[in-house]
């Protein structure tokens, strides 16, 4: 039976950050992610993690300025020393949150430059993350997102994401797989899974309804289908819920929503 996620970054967020462990969990949630935990100290969210009975999953590595629009460092040149100052900043966090994954976002690519310009940089960063990570028996996870939502993101198929995760060479270096990006980029989801699955290279799914990345029955996936097919093929990992609510109101606009992942709690 596959293991879901709640991403506090996109739920319950008719309530405040610190609220929605307590509401993940209320709903039967065992595990929670999200995208930055950066404004609070980890023993503040080791505490609330404890208090309700959830493991961390998953989380992002500091992504250079965000607000500015930056979405990640790893790919761009000049960034080197404040990416690995960045990761070493996560690798903090995931000791103290016990956390088993850290998400390496790409970046986009700096004017000028192309996808193979970069890819040296790239490729050297992720190494330098993997030794660090290794020590501390963490998964770097690396995770390919569409163009329409993050113009220039430097990674955007499967095929690349694996080509890179061979380059890199390191055991603890793996995809994302984010089936609403590849979806959009992609399609052919089911025999994408069939393919990357059995290559012990997939470290993390993520799902949420294709187009609009509302709930995952709502759009044009047919997500029970997927997740059948994930048991089918031994998955035993977890399945992060990244979308955003189209359902009910607030503050329960999540709960409400939640009639799809309820026959799967059991
Ligand atoms: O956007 C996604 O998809 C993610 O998984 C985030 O971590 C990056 O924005
Ligand atoms: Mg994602």
């Amino acid at each position: 039976m596959p293991r879901f996620a709640a991403n506090l970054s996109l739920l319950y967020n008719d309530v405040d950050f610190l609220d929605r462990f307590a509401a993940a969990a209320a709903d039967g949630f065992l595990g929670v992610e999200f995208l930055f935990p950066y404004a609070w100290p980890a023993e503040q969210l080791a505490g609330l993690l404890k208090a309700h009975g959830l493991q961390q999953v998953l989380f992002n590595a500091p992504p250079g300025d965000w607000e500015a629009g930056e979405r990640g460092l790893a790919c761009r040149p000049g960034r080197e020393a404040e990416f690995r100052a960045g990761f070493e900043r996560a690798l903090g966090y995931a000791r103290v949150l016990a956390c088993p994954r850290i998400h390496v976002m790409a970046g986009l690519l700096p004017a000028g430059e192309t996808r193979d310009s970069v890819r040296a940089t790239y490729v050297a960063n992720l190494k330098v993350a993997a030794a660090l990570a290794a020590e501390a028996g963490v998964d770097v996870l690396i995770e390919p997102i569409n163009e329409r939502d993050m113009p220039g993101f430097f990674l955007n198929r499967q095929d690349q994401a694996h080509a890179l995760v061979a380059e890199i060479g390191a055991p603890n270096v793996k995809v994302q797989m984010d089936l609403y990006h590849c979806q959009i980029v992609e399609g052919d989801l089911a025999m994408k899974i069939r393919q990357y699955l059995p290559t012990g290279r997939v470290g993390h799914f993520q799902i949420a309804g294709v187009p609009e990345r509302h709930e995952p029955d709502i759009g044009e996936i047919h997500h029970p289908y997927l997740f059948r097919l994930l048991d089918t093929l031994g998955w035993d990992g977890w399945i992060g819920c990244e979308y955003r609510p189209a359902r009910g109101s607030a503050p329960h606009a999540t709960s409400d929503g939640l009639g799809w992942l309820r026959p799967w709690l059991d």
